[in-house]
């Protein structure tokens, strides 16, 4: 068994569905999971529709631009007496139900935020068997278990893998649903993590003991960069897990976070492959060695920068070290790099601004706080001479640190 997973790029527009409803197609007689994600940039609409809702702004002409935008794609594919557009319409008048329920922030957000994917699972399922192929939709929250930590759920692996059990092959070859969702034990929609469709294929993968996960992608496969950064990146043919996991630890957008481990423990190979060009090999992740791999760079954008110096000349020491840990922790915000002093702790973090004005807030108890926004950490892994110069004397560096494999700088663009 396998499991294809397409994200929003594959799905953007009635001809992408199209498309991937053909690579559906030459692997339809499975047996096939294929996660998709919400269409192109619907996540990002949803979010603003959950703060107009949560503001009491008008959300209507949000929402009604992402009701035409899916209308339209179900007008291009489908003729009109084709029960599909009527379903998307009921979605769509669901959400006005949905924002004068009494729910949480968060909660509130997973009930809104989930129904991109739901949308596109529809219409992709829905166009998938118009093209003569069978596929069924498949609800990923009667499989996906969670906690009820709205908007970033744990997942429950025991429980999700007990309900997969019921996920029959022998009589349904080819199942589509959607990524980025569960269910949490209060019966409510969880989600988990913005981009968290390749963590779904993964959860997927491992509970039901795929052969393989493949990823399609608009860029041939996993490269030492972004090209949209640096053109000249080159394709990997295969990466170890260990390479993969670093470079998405360190923010490689090209894959989730979370996704290599479920695979790596169950040593399920992952692969990259590019949607426009099936026919291409794409990028094999999997148990091996690679030797001499180039160096590999990781620009991660939206940084911010927070020094933390003592009031009075007493030395950064571990209860100092301590209350900022503890900060961190309880805001969970992740670290990217950090640097001491004798009188002051330095970090870099993401830019999520309602988290780190609130950190901020309470590391100004204890210390001096200096912070600074729009900065890009780049990381250079397996560097050799060449990338070691040319990063370490780029315009505007403001923090630098170097193991045996790896450079980090961090700059004021
Ligand atoms: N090392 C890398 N190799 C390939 N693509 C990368 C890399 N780092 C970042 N990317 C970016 O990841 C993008 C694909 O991921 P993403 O946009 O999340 O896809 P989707 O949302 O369709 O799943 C590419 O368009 C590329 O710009
Ligand atoms: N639609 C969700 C989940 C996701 O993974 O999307 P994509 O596969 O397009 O990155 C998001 O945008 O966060």
């Amino acid at each position: 068994m396998r499991v294809f997973k397409f994200g929003g790029a594959s799905v953007k527009n009635a001809p992408a569905v199209v498309n991937t409803a053909s690579i559906i197609h030459a692997n339809v007689n499975g047996p096939l999971m294929v996660v998709v994600s919400a269409m192109g940039k619907t996540t990002n609409a949803l979010e603003l529709i959950v703060n107009a809702i949560l503001s009491k702004q008008d959300y209507k002409n949000e929402l009604q631009r992402l009701k035409d935008y899916h209308l339209n794609i179900t007008n291009e594919l489908f003729k009109a007496e084709h029960p599909i557009h009527k379903e998307i319409i009921t979605v769509f008048d669901s959400i006005d139900d949905l924002s004068i329920k009494s729910f949480s922030e968060d909660q509130l957000y997973d009930q809104v935020v989930s129904l991109g994917e739901i949308l596109s699972t529809l219409i992709v399922a829905a166009y998938v068997n118009q093209n003569g192929d069978k596929c069924t939709w498949l609800d990923a929250r009667e499989f996906i278990k969670t906690d009820s930590n709205y908007r970033e759920s744990k997942v429950d692996w025991d429980s999700s893998k007990l309900a997969m059990t019921s996920i029959n092959f022998e009589v349904v070859k080819c199942y589509v649903t959607q990524g980025f969702i569960g269910r949490s034990t209060d019966g409510l929609t969880t989600t988990l993590g913005r981009e968290g469709s390749d963590f779904t294929a993964a959860i997927f993968a491992s509970c039901l003991d795929a052969t393989s996960v493949t990823i399609w992608k608009d860029v041939p496969g996993v490269m030492n960069a972004d090209p949209k950064r640096l053109p000249a990146a080159i394709v990997f043919e295969e990466l170890p897990f260990k390479e993969a996991a670093e470079m998405t630890y360190y923010g490689a957008s090209v894959i989730h976070p979370k996704t290599i481990k479920p695979l790596a423990n169950a040593g399920i190979p992952l692969l990259v492959k590019n949607f426009d060009n099936p026919k291409l090999p794409g990028t094999r992740i999997h148990e091996c060695n690679v030797d001499d791999l180039p160096p590999l760079i990781v620009f991660k954008d939206n940084q911010c920068l927070i020094s933390c110096k003592v009031v009075d000349y007493t030395f950064i020491d571990e209860a100092q070290l301590g209350i900022i840990f503890k900060a961190l922790a309880e805001l969970s915000i992740k670290i990217n790099l950090m640097q001491n002093s004798a009188i002051s702790f330095s970090f870099c973090v993401d830019f999520r601004e309602n988290k780190i004005l609130k950190l901020i807030e309470s590391l100004q108890h204890h210390f001096e706080v200096y912070y600074n926004t729009g900065l890009t950490l780049i990381t250079i892994k397996n560097y050799d001479e060449k990338t070691f110069d040319f990063y370490r004397k780029q315009k505007g560096v403001m923090l630098e640190q170097s193991s045996r494999s790896t450079l980090q700088v961090l700059i004021k663009a």
